[in-house]
């Protein structure tokens, strides 16, 4: 069976890689991404300035529901750091590198994307549209007017293709208005769904505490619990933008949940909550796993059925 996908018109020999922010903000974990079985591999968000991030217990797993909670605070060492790494990075390498991108505003975005576009690297660059936007205002990606604007100064700086890391969003009303705004940039040619489903709250029965320790215990929720409102949006975005490419993220703790996310229209798969519990090695076993799927189905290539979710 052949795993192998194409995102921004670069070849990836597998369809898996991490989520950004799972073992990728320094060096020697992504050096781990590349010794492993993923198909690429993503660095953690990027600032334009280090961070420390939030203080802990700042991600905390939900085991008995293969699920997480997190309110990391955007760790991350900074863009110059990843642009470092970018420059260094050996591209005959079978895994394409994705860089995200973060600003805590559409100055600091703009900045960080001409550093790159500066670079020409074969890196692609993805947007973290979960990002802060205006102290008191809704996040980027629960903002549409702030989205096309910061789509109308990024997509013609970056000129490249490129993609966007998408908050989940609940309402048929709302993907049609974000499709239509991500519809009018040619080169944003993939949508990653979902970032975490935002401000879960966590509290434990015996001592009767949140679980995390920033903004009162409330956190990005990850893992199986999210997985169907991923498939929702994976499938959503597929239906309505057929000129893009969706990659799947959320609850995919094995080949099954990944072999939903093809179903729906995913033409990569990120590993989140999963990877942060097992560790690299995860991407061995859901490939393998992915694999005897196909072959029991009669599936050669994703192709074969991608996006092909039946109605009743
Ligand atoms: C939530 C933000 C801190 C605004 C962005 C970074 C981020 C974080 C994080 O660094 O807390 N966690 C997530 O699950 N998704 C994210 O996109």
């Amino acid at each position: 069976a052949n795993l192998s996908t194409n995102i921004a018109g670069l070849h990836l020999p597998n369809l898996f890689f991490n989520a950004s922010g799972v073992c990728c903000q320094h060096e020697h974990e992504l050096k781990q991404l590349l010794e492993s079985d993923s198909g690429s591999l993503i660095t953690k968000s990027a600032t334009y300035e280090m961070r420390e991030g939030n203080p802990s217990p700042r991600y905390v797993p939900l085991p008995a529901i293969q699920s997480s909670i997190n309110s990391m605070g955007l760790p991350n060492e900074g863009y110059e750091y990843y642009l470092a790494y970018a420059k260094k990075y050996d591209y005959s390498n079978p895994k394409p590198l994705f860089v995200s991108l973060s600003g805590l505003s559409v100055a600091d975005n703009k900045k960080m994307v001409e550093g790159f576009v500066a670079a020409n690297l074969p890196c692609v660059l993805e947007i973290n549209f979960s990002c802060p936007n205006v102290p008191g205002k809704p996040q980027l990606g629960y903002d549409m007017e702030a989205m096309e604007s910061a789509l109308n100064v990024l997509a013609p700086i970056i000129k490249k293709p490129f993609g966007i890391k998408l908050p989940p969003y609940f309402d048929i009303a709302h993907f049609d208005t974000a499709a239509a705004i991500f519809n009018k940039f040619d080169n944003l040619a993939y949508l990653t769904c979902i970032n975490s489903v935002g401000n879960g709250l966590a509290i434990d029965f015996e001592t009767e505490t949140a679980l995390i320790k920033p903004k009162d215990g409330f956190g990005g929720l990850g893992g199986l619990m999210v997985l169907n409102t991923a498939l929702a949006n994976v499938n959503a975005f597929y239906r309505r933008c057929p000129n893009k490419k969706i990659i799947g993220v959320g609850g995919v703790t094995s080949g099954k949940e990944a072999f939903l996310h093809v179903l729906a229209g995913a033409s990569a798969v990120q590993i989140g909550t999963q990877l942060k519990e097992e560790g690299p090695k995860l991407f061995s076993r859901v490939k393998k796993e992915l694999e005897d799927i196909m072959v029991a189905k009669g599936y050669k290539s994703l192709e074969d059925f991608r996006g092909k979710v039946k109605t009743l």
